[in-house]
């Protein structure tokens, strides 16, 4: 195999194989037990299979995210361009395409392998949500999870190490121990290096010895730093790609720093990867609140005529942890919150709050109408920008850390911890209407709320009741993505008795009083769908590359001005600075409003 430098090589994004057509594995031969069909009727290329015994299973089909039954089982994801995209299966029935009879014959099996198994988002997330998934029901029949990292490990000592984060959760069945037992068994763990074809394909015949001849379909979760994302994307798929079925990486965030190295990375997981085969996580998509936003637009009457500035006056996204980058230091100091947070999360639930009604629930119909959103966004201006940074502060006799002490930090550090923005959207539907963004570390709370203020009622007849401040009483919708999550709306009421004294009362749908049951974690939502091969909830590159084209300029006017992020005290509720953004906005932060503070 021929080596030279490539341009996605190790310190941008790391590689050193050149990419034939030849060197990739291209499995040709399909025979499975497998019905067909087309997840949408006039796109070919959206071919999947259906195993009878998936099928047979309604809880799985069941869990589909969008409310599809499970039609994703898609054989080989990505039609062009890519070395795990060669095969073009064609449906069944079609000229050319396998005989039922052979279809028939060959049952499938899932490997899910865990790239960086050794790290922190493996343990806290993945393992647990892998393991809610099978103690519900979710995975298919055959199935193994390995981990993979430079550690070296034993396959018990991986179990053991995953047995420590796992919890019978939910209601507790009795089961579940024994569950947990099953699970355990079937997971593994290779050790290798990330830029090595060659531990890669160890890693291929200890997933091909368990997988015992039957249809492979495999998932690898890229649950690394973002620098050796490349390196790995080229190894996994040229030495451990199905051969038979489909490959789908899953990457996590951050997809790069701005808008050239995140363009760059694309390209580069592009030599190795097609679009299809990249589930790039947002894991605020898979959080249940954020879920139900469409389901709350697009299937009450009440909402969506209310949805626009005739009726809006401003929206808040809203997030705050009450605690620092304790223990990711290291990697926050060169993203900071505006790219850990802002330039993702929020705008995500951003796009997804104000996009126009999809043609349907299918993935590329959502998707296309949140990078409309993107793409009609304002350029963002520094003076609608506020950064701030947490300094040390003590209170009741204990002393909490500035962002500074952080021996990973740099004690210079301008990076921001905390930060507010005023967005606007240029389009009919929402011109002029400020989507105001918060969003901090070590902050008095930990919430994530969607805040959305109403216009003050025209010609009020009550409006002797509100004083001279109309807008102080207007209508509030709060969805409380975490904790606690609820939905609630707030509305002026008559206070009972004689007289005519109005309050503010809260519609409150409160889901542990609703719904007394736990809520999946996100990622287990992520997950399933990445196995059912629904993109509906990952990020497309298109979008990616408005978010970053909305995010860059600001970040590298932050960066080349040096602005001097505001201190605030660890604990409190922020810079005064996103008080005064408000302001100038005519908004009132609703969080802080005295209500729900
Ligand atoms: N942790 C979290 O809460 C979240 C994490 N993420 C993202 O998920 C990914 C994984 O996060 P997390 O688990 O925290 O990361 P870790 O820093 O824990 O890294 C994961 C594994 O990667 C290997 N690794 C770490 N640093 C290097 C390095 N410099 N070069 C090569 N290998 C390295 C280590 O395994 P070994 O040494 O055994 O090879 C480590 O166990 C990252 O991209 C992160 O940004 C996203 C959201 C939240
Ligand atoms: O992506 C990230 O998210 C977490 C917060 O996630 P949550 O589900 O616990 O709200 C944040 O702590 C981290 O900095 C960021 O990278």
């Amino acid at each position: 195999m021929a080596r030279h430098l490539n341009p996605c090589s190790s310190s941008s994004y790391s590689s050193s194989t050149t990419f034939t057509p030849s060197s990739f594995k291209n499995g040709t031969h399909l025979s499975s037990r497998f019905i067909i069909v087309p997840r949408k009727p006039h796109s070919s290329s959206w071919v999947s299979l259906i195993h009878p015994r998936i099928r047979a299973r309604n809880h799985f089909q069941l869990k589909s995210s969008n409310g599809h039954p499970l039609n994703a089982v898609s054989l080989q994801d990505g039609t062009a361009g890519s070395p795990l995209a060669k095969k073009h299966i064609e449906p069944r029935g079609k000229k050319g395409s396998l005989p039922f009879s052979e279809l028939d014959n060959v049952e499938s099996h899932l490997s899910i392998t865990i790239v960086g198994a050794s790290g922190d988002l493996a343990k806290k997330k993945i393992f647990p949500a892998l393991f809610a998934l099978y103690y519900e029901d979710c995975l298919p029949k055959n199935f193994i999870v390995f981990g993979y990292a430079r550690t070296k490990m034993t396959d018990e000592e991986l179990r053991n190490m995953i047995s420590r984060t796992l919890t019978c959760r939910i209601d507790k069945r009795e089961n579940c121990e024994d569950k947990m037992d099953h699970f355990l068994k079937r997971c593994f763990y290779h050790s290798g290096l990330y830029d090595s074809e060659e531990h890669f394909v160890e890693l291929n015949s200890k997933l091909k010895e368990r997988e015992a001849g039957k249809l492979s379909n495999r998932l690898f979760y890229l649950s690394i730093p973002p620098n050796i994302f490349v390196d790995v994307a080229r190894c996994a798929s040229l030495g451990a790609s199905s051969e038979n079925g489909w490959t789908r990486v899953i990457v996590e965030k951050p997809f790069g720093r701005d808008s050239k190295s995140s363009g760059e990375l694309t390209r580069c997981l592009k030599q190795y990867l097609a679009e299809d085969q990249i589930f790039r996580i947002d894991h605020y998509l898979g959080k249940e609140l954020v879920e139900n936003l469409s389901v709350l637009r697009f299937a009450n009457l009440i909402f969506e005529p209310l949805w626009s500035r005739n009726c809006i006056r401003n929206v808040q996204l809203i997030f705050s942890e009450d605690f620092g980058t304790e223990g990711r230091g290291g990697y926050f100091d060169s993203y900071g919150i505006i790219r850990d947070i802002m330039q993702n999360h929020l705008l995500q639930i951003l796009a997804l709050f104000a996009m126009e009604s999809p043609v349907s629930l299918d993935a590329e119909d959502i998707r296309n109408e949140k990078v409309k959103v993107l793409r009609s966004m304002r350029p963002l201006q520094l003076e609608d920008v506020v950064v701030g940074q947490y300094k040390g502060h003590s209170k009741g006799g204990k002393s909490y850390p500035a962002y500074t002490d952080d021996p990973t930090v740099p004690n210079d550090s301008l990076t921001p911890t905390f930060a507010a923005a005023a967005l606007f959207i240029n389009n009919a539907r929402w011109d002029g209407v400020p989507f105001l963004m918060k969003a901090g570390k070590a902050i008095h709370t930990k919430r994530a709320e969607i805040r959305v203020q109403f216009r003050h009622v025209p010609g009020n007849l009550y409006k002797r009741n509100f004083g001279t401040d109309l807008d102080k009483a207007t209508n509030e919708l709060v969805l409380r993505v975490q904790p606690d999550e609820a939905i609630y709306l707030k509305i002026n009421n008559k206070v009972p008795g004689l007289g005519m004294r109005l309050d503010r009362s809260d519609l409150n749908l409160l889901y542990r009083a609703r719904y007394p049951r736990e809520i999946p974690d996100a990622y287990e939502r992520l997950l399933l769908d990445a196995i059912e091969g629904e993109r509906r909830l990952f990020i497309r590159s298109d979008e990616l590359d408005a978010a970053w084209a909305l995010f860059t300029p600001l970040l590298n006017e932050l960066e080349e001005k040096k602005i001097v992020p505001e201190l605030y005290p660890h604990g409190s509720r922020g810079p005064v600075g996103a008080h005064y953004l408000a302001a100038k906005h005519n908004v009132r932060w609703g969080d802080l409003s005295g209500e729900d503070s």
